[in-house]
């Protein structure tokens, strides 16, 4: 699998035994690897030995890879620790990589620098903690790994081979372009998540009441921990406010094409939309292929969902996505099964034909 990269031998030391720092663990624990575990909270580790992702470490463990993952602000301190402590390769997780570079770089030798590789896996969620964690988080994801001019080609090696052993596609990046690209695919995204969820925190309950899977899809990263990304917009402040400098120009032309009933701009804006869906790549980093979403009700019964799953592998189209929306009052859920396009209208016939309630 890492055929020319060094092998990931262990042991393996996580720092911050929180969602991501414990998801790479189990990992590294599925592979036989030996891990130890450091955190701030003892409970953390105590939780995450429990979930089977190691050990706590001890003073004599001797790592080969240091993995921290500890909040923003506390990275580049828990960074240069590990370089002094240990002789490993050092690498973060961390979702923004410039700012603690440079703190780091003001804080070692140049030798020990060359031991520190920052990197970024682009997968999580809303939640945090150990209990969150799941060794699967990573599979299919793009990883960012972020050498500085100096580091050594054998750590960026180690690094990207615990990318590939976590099932993620590893990206290499400059720092300062990865904190540019994350500013727009993730940063401006959460913040829009946020105002957006915003605007419901006192809303009638009548008005909330209608909610479907729209209003779900936009927010849901809105539900994350605000003191952490209170910490990644602080360390990625420049780029994000280029970014809402921008939409702010764009709020001003959309609130004009509506109030002035200028169809065609707003027509314009809409489509500006549609084209920048359109552009984010497929899965695994593909291109984006075109998809349909097929709509099937599915009786609350236990077993419906499995017997729907079942029957869709039969039929032989591989579900892309899937949300389930239930109907207030009614005993059955509405699923959306998210597929190829081209292959949605074979999968309503044949659903059909085995009795299932469809809606196009
Ligand atoms: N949450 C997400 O979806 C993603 C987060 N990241 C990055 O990963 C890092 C960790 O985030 P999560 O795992 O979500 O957070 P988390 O809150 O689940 O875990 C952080 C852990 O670090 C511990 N900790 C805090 N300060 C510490 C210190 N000084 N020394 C040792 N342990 C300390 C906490 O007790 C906690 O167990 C962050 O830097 C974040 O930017 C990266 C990709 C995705
Ligand atoms: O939940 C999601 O979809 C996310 O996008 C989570 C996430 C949060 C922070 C990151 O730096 C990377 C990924």
């Amino acid at each position: 699998m890492t055929d020319d990269l060094p092998a990931l031998t262990g042991p393996v030391e996580v720092v911050g035994a929180g969602l991501i720092g414990t998801s790479v663990a189990l990992v590294c624990r599925r592979l036989g690897l030996e891990v130890v575990l450091r955190d701030a909270s003892a409970e953390n580790v105590r939780t995450a030995t429990g979930l089977g992702a190691g050990r706590s470490a001890t003073a004599t463990d001797r790592p080969q890879l240091v993995v921290v993952a500890v909040p923003p602000a506390a990275i580049a301190g828990a960074v240069v620790d590990a370089l002094h402590r240990t002789d490993a390769v050092v690498t973060d997780v961390g979702s923004v990589k410039s700012a603690p570079l440079a703190a780091v770089a003001a804080r070692v030798s140049p030798a020990d620098l060359a031991r520190y590789v920052g990197s970024h896996p682009m997968a999580g969620s809303e939640r945090s903690g150990p209990l969150a964690a799941s060794a699967a988080l990573f599979d299919g994801r793009p990883w960012a790994v972020t050498p500085h001019a100096d580091a050594d080609p054998a750590a960026v090696g180690l690094v990207e081979s615990l990318v590939v052993e976590c099932g993620a596609a590893p990206l290499r990046m400059d720092p300062a372009e990865h904190d540019r690209a994350v500013a727009r695919i993730s940063h401006l995204p959460h913040l829009a998540a946020v105002l957006v969820a915003g605007r419901l925190a006192a809303a009638p309950a009548e008005h909330l009441a209608l909610s479907g899977q729209g209003v779900r899809d936009v927010t849901r990263v809105a539900a994350s921990d605000p003191a952490l990304w209170q910490q990644i917009l602080e360390a990625n402040a420049g780029a994000v406010l280029d970014l809402l400098g921008e939409v702010r120009a764009d709020l001003d032309a959309l609130m004009a094409a509506v109030s002035a009933d200028a169809g065609a701009d707003l027509v314009d804006i809409l489509a500006r939309g549609n084209a920048g869906t359109a552009a984010i790549p497929g899965k695994h980093g593909g291109p984006a292929r075109p998809t349909r979403s097929v709509f099937v009700s599915v009786p609350d019964h236990p077993g419906e969902l499995a017997r729907l799953f079942g029957d869709a592998g039969e039929i032989g189209v591989n579900i892309e996505d899937v949300h389930i929306d239930h109907d207030p009052g009614r005993p059955v859920g509405l699923t959306e099964l998210v597929v190829e396009k081209g292959r949605a209208e074979h999968l309503l016939a044949a659903l059909e034909s085995r009795g299932w309630t469809t809606h196009r």
